[in-house]
């Protein structure tokens, strides 16, 4: 697992940590880390043109320090300092020290202009706000420059713990994080800024508390996966019903019956309009017509995908809501269901918007949505009592309790937003519930099997070509 803290978290264990070590220790920890990075993207340090951009807090001493590093193995290093008189005192003395000199704002364009490495030591996660007009101009310089941006800590501009970008911030190339990952290393648009990231263990171990973010690893999807043992029958594995897609979208009851059946249930129930095309693509299915209950027992339901609004279909999510089995509502089944509905229920419930469909549910616009993810899906998760899946560039995963962090999926491409392919994601999720995993761990295990399917499939991709893929990504 990959963890993010809060700021807040972050302070705490670096307080805790700085009582019980020589004054400084931390700081040249950071600084160590961030000149290695440096280096490593220098290729060569001896004879480089370097530029830190230090701004007045500790982030600056970070990158002063890491300055001196380099200036120690034959690097040219100018700091450029954003508020001179509260630049970093023994950052800059060590930069000095080793050979490096220090210029204000105004004479930062000739060495932006020639640098091979800048480090955006401007704010970390003491920063508030966008970046101030003089360090947007600078970092404007530094991009005509084409010099490598190595971000300290985080890109200065972003909110490390929301991920929100309120102004200009800074892009970097590679950005070198300390202790702990931070919710907007992780989460766009702020996720979208930081490159490449690294980390780089400062000895917080211990004393960081819970997570507020954490992404899967490939071991542990792996962990969670269910695996079919000699006591296994079709419906000891799990049945997974599908009540979706209708005369009118036949589609999507293929696709995310496709996803079902790759998810690791022993059985597939589709109920609905589309049981023909379903049948013709996959002949193991379990179809009816009628109404969900007449089915047969399933241990999990998926409603929604392509079931249009017709008086039927509200009936329909309304019976599935009504039943005592983990149940995923999607797509047209966001829309129809009722709040009291969902809230009313003793098992879980795992709602899949997109951010049209959240911003429609929390009474939002999109654009707030997307700009705030992380509080969207915590909002909607605690309105509804539900664990929801939020899409989109980056997917998040809330659980109903406030308590829990916030999964984010690691994979996925852009080229997954293409038509149907969440309903190939909640034919999957729908599967892995009905399997006994966990609503979260149902959820995120399957928001990282389709989007690293996306990743095997050559593009530009379909939605069935990512359910045809899912069995390679599926971990051994
Ligand atoms: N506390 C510690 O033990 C450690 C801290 N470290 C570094 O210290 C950083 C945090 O340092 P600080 O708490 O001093 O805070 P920062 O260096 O992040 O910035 C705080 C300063 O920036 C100003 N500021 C806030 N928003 C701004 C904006 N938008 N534009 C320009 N200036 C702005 C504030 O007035 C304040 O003076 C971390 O991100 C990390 O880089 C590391 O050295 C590791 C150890
Ligand atoms: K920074």
């Amino acid at each position: 697992m990959r963890y993010a803290h809060t700021v807040q978290a972050v302070r705490d264990a670096e307080d805790a940590l700085m009582a019980r070590l020589p004054e400084g220790v931390l700081m040249q920890r950071a600084a160590a880390g961030l000149a290695a990075v440096g280096a490593e993207v220098l290729g060569r340090v001896y004879g480089s043109r370097v530029v830190v951009l230090a701004g007045s807090g500790s982030n600056g001493g970070d990158a002063l320090y890491a300055g001196a590093r380099l200036a120690r193995r034959g690097a040219a290093v100018t700091a450029v300092l954003l508020s001179p008189e509260r630049a970093h005192t023994a950052g800059l003395a060590a930069l000095r020290a080793a050979g490096g000199r220090a210029v204000g704002t105004e004479d930062a364009a000739a060495p932006i202009a020639r640098a091979h490495l800048v480090y955006d030591g401007i704010v970390g996660i003491g920063g508030k706000g966008g970046l101030r007009p003089q360090a947007a101009d600078l970092m404007r310089a530094v991009y005509d420059a084409r010099a490598a941006v190595v971000a300290v800590d985080l890109p200065s501009g972003v909110d490390a713990d929301t991920g929100e970008v309120a102004g200009d911030a800074v892009r970097a190339d590679v950005t070198v994080t300390f202790g702990t990952y931070k919710p907007g290393l992780l989460i766009d648009p702020a996720a979208g800024l930081a490159g490449a990231l690294r980390l780089i263990d400062i000895g917080l171990g211990d004393d960081l508390g819970v997570p507020a973010v954490e992404a899967l690893q490939n071991a542990d999807v792996a962990a969670m996966l269910p695996r079919p043992g000699g006591e296994s029958d079709k419906y000891r594995r799990g049945v997974v019903g599908i009540v979706a897609g209708s005369d009118r979208y036949p589609g999507a009851a293929v696709l995310a019956v496709s996803g079902a059946i790759r998810g690791g249930a022993g059985a597939v129930r589709y109920v609905g309009g589309g049981g023909a095309a379903v049948l013709a693509r996959h002949p193991e299915t379990l179809v009816s017509t009628g109404s969900p209950h007449a089915a047969g027992r399933v241990q999990a339901w998926v409603v929604g995908p392509g079931l249009g609004d017709s008086a039927a279909a509200r009936t329909a999510v309304e019976e599935v809501l009504a039943s005592d089995v983990p149940v995923l509502v999607d797509a047209d089944g966001l829309r129809l269901m009722s709040r009291d509905a969902v809230l009313a229920r003793n098992a879980a419930t795992v709602l899949t918007p997109h951010a049209g469909e959240a911003a429609a549910l929390l009474g939002r616009p999109r654009e707030a949505v997307e700009a705030s993810r992380l509080d969207a899906v915590r909002a909607l998760a605690g309105a509804y009592g539900a664990t929801v899946l939020l899409k989109g560039s980056t997917t998040l995963v809330a659980s109903p309790s406030a308590l829990e962090p916030v999964r984010v999926n690691p994979t996925g491409t852009a080229w997954l937003a293409t038509a149907g392919s969440g309903d190939v994601l909640s034919g999957l999720a729908g599967s892995l519930l009905a399997a006994a995993l966990p609503a979260a761990d149902a959820a995120s295990a399957a928001a990282y099997l389709h989007g690293l399917a996306a990743r095997l499939t050559p593009p530009p991709l379909t939605a069935l070509d990512v359910a045809t893929t899912l069995p390679s990504a599926w971990p051994l």
